[in-house]
């Protein structure tokens, strides 16, 4: 294999995405069965002796494609060359804490972040924000690199994108196959809106393939996507690694390998001011994805109903802005 390896940085290394994360990307599973890749794991001090545990693990895998695994807790190590960079390490919220504690706590990562990015990466470098709260800790990674395309750092939504693609599956009685043009729009929190008024569910539209049921819509499916986080969480006692996880996978290979023909995902970017949403933040739209790049689906025709869902989500978004711009991160 003569190809150059892509440099893959995944912080946060040693925790559960992490762990449920390397071992596919090492396997092809990111970027393609033919790309060999370079891991570089970045975690704070403690965790390293954890992280290379699992490096360990890496190298009994024998895996074909997986040349070379960098260890370090050094911002500039990790980011050095980087082409595609799995931002999971958060801090979490913790008991007491309020919006404004925890929006400064993971400033301090994704500020230095962002800017070691920006001194060190490659120039092609595309980011994947999937720490909590994701869209605003992208926001404030983006805005600490000046000198990268802002185009370049995203958030994730396509594990609400994909929970939403199953539960509307499920209702239609057809395969996820089958399901098309659902749309995140908004955070990744419980205010995000599925939007099922565009979608095509076994080449129906998608509100008669569910019988045009609104109170299954309003009543289960909407709370049911926002909420699945926190039902995870409850039901198995620790948040979402391995869905999480598997969607990091999903949207890099989108973005990199492109939406299939009549379909398109989700994708939290930077806004263009498309569909009213403030220029600048960073929120979830239906994209398509072509060659490495994305455009967000122009077009679409937004009910009242759908309007003021997508209006409250960003509304949370512009709040989370105001800030950390209030705390001096972006
Ligand atoms: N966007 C989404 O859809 C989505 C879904 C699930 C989870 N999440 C979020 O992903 C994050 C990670 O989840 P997890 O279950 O892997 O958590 P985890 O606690 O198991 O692992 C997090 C890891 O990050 C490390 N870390 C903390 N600060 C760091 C820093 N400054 N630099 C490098 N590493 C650092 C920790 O040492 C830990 O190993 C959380 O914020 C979680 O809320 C997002
Ligand atoms: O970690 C969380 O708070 C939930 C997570 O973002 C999820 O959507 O599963």
């Amino acid at each position: 294999m003569t190809r150059t390896p892509v440099n893959v940085t995944i912080t946060g290394a040693a925790g559960q995405i992490g762990y449920a994360l390397l071992f596919r990307i090492a396997s092809g599973h990111l970027l393609g069965a033919d790309v060999p890749v370079n891991l570089r794991l970045l975690e704070i001090t403690p965790a390293l002796k954890a992280a290379e545990g699992v490096a360990m693990e890496l190298d009994d895998c024998a895996f074909p494609l997986l040349r070379d695994i960098t260890i370090t807790d050094q911002l500039n190590t990790a980011f050095d060359g980087t082409n595609v960079a799995l931002l999971v390490g958060a801090r979490p919220r913790t008991a007491g804490m309020e919006r404004g504690d925890l929006l400064a706590a993971n400033g301090g990562i994704f500020g230095p972040q962002g800017k070691a990015i920006n001194d060190n990466a490659a120039d092609d470098i595309k980011v994947l924000v999937v720490g909590n709260p994701a869209n605003t800790n992208a926001l404030i990674a983006q805005r600490n690199a000046p000198d990268v395309p802002a185009e370049r750092f995203t958030a994730m939504t396509r594990l609400d994108h994909n929970r939403a693609v199953a539960q509307l599956a499920k209702k239609a009685g057809v395969t996820v196959e089958d399901v098309k043009r659902v749309t995140i729009w908004g955070n990744h929190s419980a205010t995000q809106y599925p939007d099922v008024f565009q979608s095509v569910v076994g080449g129906k539209a998608g509100f008669e393939a569910i019988g045009s049921d609104q109170a299954w819509l309003e009543e289960f499916f909407i709370p049911k996507v926002a909420k699945r986080g926190a039902e995870i969480i409850e039901v198995r006692g620790a948040s979402s690694a391995a869905s999480a996880a598997n969607a990091a996978i999903d949207h890099v290979h989108t973005w990199v390998n492109g939406t299939a023909e009549g379909d398109w995902t989700s994708m939290g970017i930077v806004s263009d001011g498309s569909y009213g949403v403030p220029e600048g933040i960073i929120s979830s739209f239906p994209v398509t994805t072509k060659e490495g790049k994305f455009e967000i689906v122009q077009g679409l025709e937004i009910s009242d109903f759908s309007r003021a869902r997508i209006d409250a989500s960003v509304a949370e978004l512009v709040a989370e802005r105001d800030e950390v711009s209030k705390l001096g991160l972006i």
